[in-house]
């Protein structure tokens, strides 16, 4: 007989509001990687059974941990942002040649590619989690504000101050700029390769209660760092403002990011060393987050 899990169960979605990270109340917190997004779902009284058997119409049992619940998935949906994300992708690539500042190409790859992976990751390595919102794309108003800002910043310094940009870096720009892309590439790898070595323990969401399918993952990328997908995310961010040459979206994103991480972090260990006791705290003794001053 094959257990689901309504986790995810479509109400989830929609009832979501914003949350006081200091509220630890008995919800679950959508894991955007920007402030301003700290949404929870309205979580009904199912959200930690991954123990309910699940009978589709047909009489047919359905494993949830295993298998996507459909009606968080809707596939036109899902297939409409893949599409949007494969023209921002092949669009920034094909026209390279004809842009003169590439860098800005860059990043929207960058910025196609990690969004593309936070939903084939979890669909490849946690199908029981996985929604159209595991894009990742809705990641709250701070996120969004923070790109349109890269995008302005890249704009007007493209127009107004075009040495800033040149193409003919200095050797200082090609420096920041190489940097950058090694920070964009790195922190990508190490995002996804937490994703896939947490496999069901990891989720878009902090968990406030146990689910059965919860372990605490120490190794592999977890035995370096003891918050991966946040290190990745942090060193993906800045590399994409290194990469654009933008001062004053790096030290936004800097300050933004720090101070968010700094607070997810302490929030989500409260709940780690709940589900977790002495275990955990022996972990977070050894192992380090790896943003600088973060917890
Ligand atoms: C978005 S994931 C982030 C995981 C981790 N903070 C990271 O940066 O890789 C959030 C969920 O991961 C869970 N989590 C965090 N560290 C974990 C660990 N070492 N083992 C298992 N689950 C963990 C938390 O309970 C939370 O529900």
């Amino acid at each position: 007989m094959r257990l689901a899990s309504n986790e995810n169960s479509f109400a989830n979605y929609c009832g979501v509001y914003r949350q006081d990270l200091t509220d630890f109340s008995d919800k679950e917190v959508l894991t955007p990687e920007m402030p301003d997004s700290e949404r929870e779902s309205s979580f009904s009284e199912h959200n930690t059974d991954s123990s309910i058997a699940h009978e589709d119409d047909t009489g047919i049992l359905i494993d949830n941990e295993i298998h996507p619940r459909i009606e968080e998935n809707p596939l036109h949906e899902i297939a409409g942002t893949a599409f949007g994300l494969g023209i921002l992708l092949g669009g920034s690539f094909g026209l390279l040649p004809y842009i003169t500042f590439k860098n800005f190409n860059l990043y929207l790859i960058a910025l196609a590619l990690f969004h593309f992976l936070e939903f084939y990751t979890t669909a490849r390595f946690n199908p029981g989690k996985v929604t159209s919102q595991s894009f990742l794309l809705n990641n709250g108003r701070g996120y969004i504000l923070s790109h349109i800002l890269a995008t302005l910043e890249t704009l007007v310094e493209c127009i107004f101050f075009p040495k800033w940009k040149s193409t003919t870096y200095s050797a200082s720009h090609k420096i920041i700029v190489l940097s950058g892309i090694v920070l964009v590439i790195f922190g990508q790898f190490i995002r996804t390769a937490a994703m896939v070595t947490a496999g069901r323990s990891f989720s878009h969401y902090v968990k406030t209660k146990r689910n059965s399918d919860h372990e605490l993952i120490t190794t592999g990328i977890y035995a370096w760092s003891r918050h991966p997908s946040y290190l990745g995310f942090f060193w993906w961010a800045l590399g994409t403002q290194m990469c654009l040459l933008n001062i004053v979206s790096f030290f936004v994103f800097l300050i933004i990011l720090w101070n968010f991480f700094h607070q997810r972090i302490k929030f989500e260990e409260k709940f780690l060393i709940q589900f977790f006791g002495e275990e955990y705290l022996r972990y977070r003794r050894r192992v380090p987050v790896g943003i600088p001053f973060a917890s």
